[in-house]
C-alpha cells in the first residue's frame, strides 16, 4: 500500500483564457475558487458534488475530476482500489471561466498528493503536460496551476508556461446559458489575414505592460481580431454587452471560449442584463493547491 491514509483537499481558481488578443496564449486566475476532497478508501469509486454543475456532471469514472486523477495515477504507476470525491462546486460550468481547467488541475494535483512520494514522481512540468493533454489547449490550464498571469505556448509538443505577477480589478458577467467550449472553437477560421495575426501580436504584448504598469492602455490592450467577432453568433447578448461597455470606455473581452463577459473594473455590476449573474473578482495568486 503507498498512498496517504488520510483525506486531501485541494482549492483550484477559475480562470480566464484569451484576454482578448492572447488567444490560446494568455491566462488569467481569478479569486473563485473549486474544492475538492479526496481520501483512498475502500473499493470503487464514489463521488459527492454540490454547488456548480451538480445537476449534470456524471457520478462514474466519467466524471471529468476522475478522469484526470486516473490518468495522473497511471502515470505515477499506482491506482488505488477505491477512491471517495467530495466537490464543492463554485466556479459556473461552459462559461468561459475554466470550471474544465480547475477540475483537470484539481485532479492532478490531488492524484499526486495521494501517491506516497507523488512530488518525486511527477513534477510541476509532467503537471502542466498532463493538463494540457486533457484540456487540449494550455492558457487556462497553466494559470489555474501556477495562480497570477500565465503566458503559455506549445513548443513542438510540449507545453510551456511563464507566471506573471499582475493586480487587476476584475468583474466578470456570466449569462445564463452555457456555450461549450468544442462549440465556440468549432466556429474560428482554419485561417486568419496577416494584417490581423499581425494586429493581435501587437495588442498582446501590450497586454503584458498594460497588466503590468499601464492600467490606462487596457482599452486598446484588450481588442482582438482572431476569435471574438467570429464567436458573436454563438453568444448575441455577450456580444453586445461586450461591445456596450467597450464603448462606455471599459476594457471588456469575452472570457475563455464565452459567452462570459470579462472587464478589468469595479462598480459596474449595473450594466448586468437581466437574468445574469456578476461577480467582483480580483486575480488569485495562488494556483490550484493542497488546503488541508
Ligand atoms: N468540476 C467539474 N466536475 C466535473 N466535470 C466538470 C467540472 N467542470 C467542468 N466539467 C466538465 O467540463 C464541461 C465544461 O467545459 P468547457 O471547456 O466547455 O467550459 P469551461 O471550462 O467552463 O469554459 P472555458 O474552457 O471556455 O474557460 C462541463 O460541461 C463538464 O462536462
Ligand atoms: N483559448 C481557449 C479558451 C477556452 O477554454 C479558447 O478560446 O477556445
Amino acid at each position: 500500500m503507498s498512498f496517504v491514509q488520510h483525506p486531501v483537499t485541494v482549492q483550484a481558481p477559475a480562470t480566464s483564457a484569451n484576454l482578448g488578443p492572447g488567444f490560446d496564449a494568455l491566462g488569467l486566475a481569478l479569486t473563485l475558487h473549486d474544492t475538492v476532497t479526496a481520501e483512498v478508501e475502500g473499493d470503487g469509486l464514489s463521488i459527492e458534488v454540490r454547488g456548480e454543475g451538480a445537476d449534470e456532471v456524471p457520478r462514474d469514472a466519467s466524471h471529468l475530476l476522475y478522469r484526470a486523477m486516473s490518468a495522473a495515477f497511471d502515470l505515477l504507476g499506482e491506482t488505488p482500489a477505491g477512491l471517495r470525491l467530495t466537490c464543492e462546486n463554485v466556479i459556473p460550468h461552459g462559461r468561459g471561466l475554466g470550471s474544465s481547467a480547475a477540475a483537470i488541475s484539481a485532479g492532478i494535483v490531488l492524484a499526486r498528493a495521494l501517491v506516497d512520494g507523488g512530488d518525486d514522481r511527477l513534477d510541476d512540468r509532467a503537471v502542466l503536460q498532463l493538463a494540457t493533454d486533457l484540456e487540449g489547449h494550455p492558457d487556462n490550464v497553466a494559470a489555474a496551476l501556477s495562480g497570477g498571469l500565465a503566458i503559455a505556448w506549445i513548443d513542438g509538443a510540449a507545453a510551456e508556461a511563464v507566471r506573471l505577477d499582475v493586480d487587476a480589478d476584475v468583474t466578470v458577467f456570466v449569462p445564463p446559458q452555457a456555450v461549450a467550449t468544442e462549440t465556440a472553437r468549432g466556429l474560428l477560421p482554419a485561417e486568419v489575414a496577416h494584417a490581423d495575426a499581425a494586429f493581435n501580436a501587437g495588442r498582446a504584448a501590450l497586454l503584458i505592460a498594460a497588466l503590468r504598469d499601464e492600467p490606462a492602455r487596457l482599452i486598446s490592450a484588450t481588442e482582438d481580431r482572431l476569435h471574438q467577432s467570429f464567436r458573436a453568433e454563438a453568444m448575441p447578448a455577450s456580444y453586445k454587452l461586450l461591445r456596450q461597455l467597450r464603448v462606455e470606455g471599459v476594457p471588456a473581452v469575452i472570457s475563455g471560449a464565452g459567452p462570459s463577459v470579462l472587464a478589468f473594473a469595479h462598480g459596474i455590476t449595473d450594466a448586468a442584463p437581466s437574468g445574469w449573474s456578476v461577480h467582483e473578482l480580483g486575480v488569485a495568486k495562488l494556483g490550484t493547491r493542497i488546503v488541508a
